[in-house]
């Protein structure tokens, strides 16, 4: 079972894209985790938000196979502690036998369709950050719960 994260739009700035790597490369002593961009909707800025998000969930969806575990990252999902979060990941991979697919939402958030396809919808705070951050600080939980997971010295609750 692979992760895979899917993002829209290519990580427009050097310090994020650093961060992000950095993180991507640490992960891959815990798991296979594949990060995935969807490349920007081309004229979208003409586009309304409704149907930016309309075309940009029919991309998503289009990347999540049948039996996938699909969870968004939603400032309005589910909020953890990074130890709560190791567990919730922990009962994942213990239960899934699929990929688990977790996916950034464009600038607008995700559409109707998309949300009726989620799994699960996870916060990492009840702050909205750009779509652009949550790439970094999402691939930092992510490496920080299987540092958790296997008790190693880079959390400290
Ligand atoms: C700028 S936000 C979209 C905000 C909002 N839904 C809107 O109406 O415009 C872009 C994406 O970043 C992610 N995101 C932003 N803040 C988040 C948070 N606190 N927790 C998890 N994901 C977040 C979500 O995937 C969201 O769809």
């Amino acid at each position: 079972m692979k992760i895979k994260l899917i993002a829209i739009g290519k990580t427009d700035e050097a310090f994020l894209e650093e961060g992000i790597q950095k993180y991507l490369k640490r992960l891959k002593h815990y798991h296979q985790v594949e990060f995935t961009i969807i490349p920007d909707i081309k004229q979208g800025g003409k586009f309304t938000a409704d149907k930016l998000k309309e075309e940009e969930g029919k991309l998503i969806l289009q990347k999540v196979q049948e039996g996938d575990h699909l969870i968004l990252l939603d400032e309005k999902g589910k909020n953890f502690t990074s130890s709560e979060f190791a567990g919730f990941l922990q009962k994942k991979l213990n239960a899934v036998t699929t990929n688990l697919v977790f996916v950034i939402g464009g600038a607008f958030g995700f559409s109707p369709a998309v949300y009726e396809r989620a799994n699960d919808k996870i916060s990492l705070s009840k702050m909205t950050f750009s779509h652009q951050m949550v790439r970094l600080f999402f691939t930092e939980q992510l490496y920080r719960g299987f540092t958790i997971l296997r008790g190693e010295k880079y959390h400290h609750d």
